[in-house]
């Protein structure tokens, strides 16, 4: 045992307030803790204890020399440690005192250690990647896939009206996510009960899998007993599509009812979307104005609305669905989460805004209420403590949904969610890592390993050969998108003249196409939005066979005709893959997904699947060359067209992109150039 010096105390220090002397010795103290490591450290290391002495404490440790039995490490750490406590009952200057500490409580900084490889066991590892990500999360409710329940099924608390609706749809059975959120959403609300919070609900379901059903059919029946409009139900998307996709479904399903739908995506001008949601009232009202009962929206029109359209509120709200719920958090679009958690924060908080009435005098202080109110009671009649007096939690329930949903504790933190529970749709009999992604049962997987200058061949190919009637094939870029597909019409352009000519020697290879058709046709963020709902009808009804796009469809979009995906470009994340290769095998239809992976990406496309627990699932196929040479011919053909092309356009190219691009181009057409040298 020591004694720690006792720190004198300068002549100011005794004249500061109680608070500013604290304030004071609390840097001193922070101060010399830093010093004390500073000291240590160079002890440690350089063994230079004269250098860290001030005169005072230079003086003390002489002192003390003799009498300390420490060492020479442990005595210069403790000169600079003065630990000081404030004495709470007399916050003077004089509370400062001396304090015993033992030498075990100081800190020196040891050598840094060597480190053996650790040995993990499978149980480490597990606990490791769970750290942090909190229970409810880590222990989610497991539903088989295959789960199905009658829509007449009681269970599900759906009305006679719904269920009917649902039939004339030709929706027969509740898949399994809706097996699940249904009833936990009908039996769990009433539009009267707005106090019971019945908690959030995380919900992860692969693609396909009539995730947008499990909440528009509970969202539909609770409504659809209101009396007034108010805004009850607020769903947000990521893309204008998927709003327009959920407003469809919603629609279809509430015909015959009063509910009114609204959407806010920045298609339409902010004067109109005010009209059609709040109304164009100049006069301001408490409670807010609304005319729709569920809004459908896009995160960054939302946050306009919230701050610029007077009457626009939420505070009626009772769900708040989060679609695709890992891409909204991961992109802050404007900061919107905070935004609308901000606004709905202050609606259930209106109660902490009472005016409190100090009466110091007889020790009491209470809530400006009126002279009944439970704190009243409380407070001057003891009273028992009554839950209306409880600050009110808002009881506008989560729901989030996601093919991929994130375990990041950090975001998921960030929604402030209450008492949340997570749903998760996958097969029971999977180890832990196979559970991260699960894929519909019904899709097929496969990877074609090729070179970069083979890949447009090869999508000529499974375009040709697999009897392809409607596939969606992703690119990285929409200018490769572009390209592909201006390649691919002019392969069918050369077909169709070869046939006229009748010596075609790729007839046998392409019989299964009907001449002349648009075999190719790119949709991406350059179209406008009339030349892209014109593309996607036509892709709809079977007059385009292939739609080439970046990933601007890659994630929600219903496209019940999709039979094959092809990753042209094959995706750097796993959860773009499930996205991507989920546009295929949905709603329990059979799909086929092919990635095109270039010879130097294999190593890390294998190691992606891998970590996702998926490598098995991916078949591996070999197209040999001979395979493709009747068609050789034709695409050597239709890439000089492609040539001839590019450079006509070069004039107008060099005029309005910049030089980096047109190196992209150049690049890229010699490598396409590159297929008849190499194979
Ligand atoms: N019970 C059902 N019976 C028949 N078809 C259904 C049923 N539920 C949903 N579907 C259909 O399944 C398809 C996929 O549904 P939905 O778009 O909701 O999937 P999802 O899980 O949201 O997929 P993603 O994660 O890709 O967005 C839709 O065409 C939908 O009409």
């Amino acid at each position: 045992m020591f004694q720690i010096q006792k720190y004198e105390v300068d002549a100011d220090l005794q004249n500061l307030s109680p608070a500013s002397a604290t304030e004071r010795l609390i840097r001193i103290n922070d101060k010399l803790e830093l010093k004390r490591k500073y000291i240590a450290k160079e002890e440690n290391f350089e063994k230079k204890p004269e250098l860290i002495k001030t005169r005072e404490s230079n003086e003390n440790s002489i002192k003390n020399k003799k009498k300390s039995k420490i060492s020479t490490n442990k005595r210069v750490v403790s000169e600079f440690d003065p630990i000081f406590e404030v004495n709470e009952e007399d916050k003077g200057i004089n509370s400062v005192h001396q304090r015993q500490i033992e030498p075990e409580e100081f800190k020196v900084l040891h050598s840094f250690p060597t480190f053996d490889k650790p040995i993990q066991t499978p149980q480490e590892a597990a606990a490791i990647k769970l750290l942090g990500i909190p229970d409810w999360l880590a222990n989610p409710t497991v539903i088989d896939p295959e789960t199905k329940l009658s829509i007449d099924d009681p269970s599900l608390g759906l009305s006679i009206r719904l269920k009917n609706r649902c039939k004339t749809l030709g929706i027969h059975e509740c898949f399994a996510v809706q097996t699940a959120i249904i009833p936990l959403l009908v039996h769990n609300r009433s539009l009267s009960d707005i106090h019971k919070h019945p908690g959030d609900i995380c919900v992860s379901a692969p693609t396909g899998s009539g995730k947008t059903l499990a909440y528009v059919l509970p969202i539909i029946e609770i409504l659809s007993k209101r009396v007034v409009t108010r805004l009850r139900a607020l769903v947000v998307l990521p893309t204008r599509d998927l709003v327009a996709q959920v407003k469809e479904t919603f629609d279809v399903f509430c015909k015959g009812t009063s509910l009114k739908i609204g959407v806010m995506t920045g298609q339409q001008s902010f004067i109109h979307e005010q009209e059609q949601i709040v109304g164009s009232s100049p006069e301001l009202f408490m409670g807010g104005t609304s005319k729709v009962d569920i809004l459908i929206a896009t995160p960054g029109r939302l946050i306009e609305h919230l701050s610029l359209s007077p009457n626009f509120t939420l505070q009626h709200l009772r769900f708040l669905i989060i679609d695709e719920a890992d891409r909204l958090l991961n992109q802050s679009y404007q900061d919107w989460l905070n935004h609308t958690l901000k606004a709905i924060w202050l609606i259930s908080n209106v109660t902490d805004k009472r005016e409190t009435i100090n009466f110091d005098s007889i020790g009491f202080s209470f809530n400006n209420d009126d002279a009944i109110s439970s704190i009243t009671m409380e407070t001057f009649f003891n009273f028992p403590k009554m839950d209306m007096s409880e600050t009110k939690i808002s009881a506008i329930q989560k729901l989030l949904f996601s093919a991929t949903l994130t375990h990041n504790p950090a975001k998921i933190a960030s929604l402030r969610l209450v008492n949340p529970q997570y749903i998760s749709i996958q097969s029971l009999d999977k180890d832990e890592a196979e559970i991260k992604y699960t894929l519909p049962t019904t899709l097929k997987e496969f990877m074609i390993i090729t070179s970069s200058s083979m890949k447009p061949l090869m999508v000529i190919y499974l375009l040709y050969n697999i009897h392809i009637s409607s596939a969606l094939c992703f690119t990285k870029s929409v200018d490769s998108a572009h390209r592909l597909a201006q390649l691919i019409q002019l392969f069918e352009d050369s077909r169709l003249k070869e046939s006229i000519q009748k010596n075609s020697t790729i007839d046998a290879i392409t019989s299964t196409i009907p001449m002349g058709s648009i075999i190719a046709a790119e949709y991406s963020s350059d179209l406008s939005k009339d030349e892209r709902k014109n593309v996607l009808n036509k892709f709809k009804r079977g007059d385009i066979r292939l739609l080439i796009c970046s990933d601007l469809i890659a994630r929600g979009i219903d496209l019940d005709r999709v039979n094959t995906v092809i990753n042209y470009d094959v995706p750097v994340y796993m959860k773009k893959y499930v996205h991507r290769v989920g546009r295929t095998a949905r709603a329990g239809r059979n799909g086929e997904a092919y990635s095109l992976v270039e010879t130097q990406e294999v190593r890390y496309f294998k190691n992606m699947l891998k970590r996702a627990g998926h490598l098995d699932k991916v078949k591996n196929i070999n197209i040999k060359s001979n395979v493709l040479d009747p068609m050789k011919d034709t695409y050597q053909k239709a890439l000089n067209t492609f040539k001839e092309y590019m450079k006509n356009s070069r004039i107008h190219i060099t005029q309005n992109v910049p030089i980096s691009n047109i190196e992209i181009y150049e690049n890229d057409m010699q490598s396409d150039n590159a297929i008849l040298t190499n194979s």
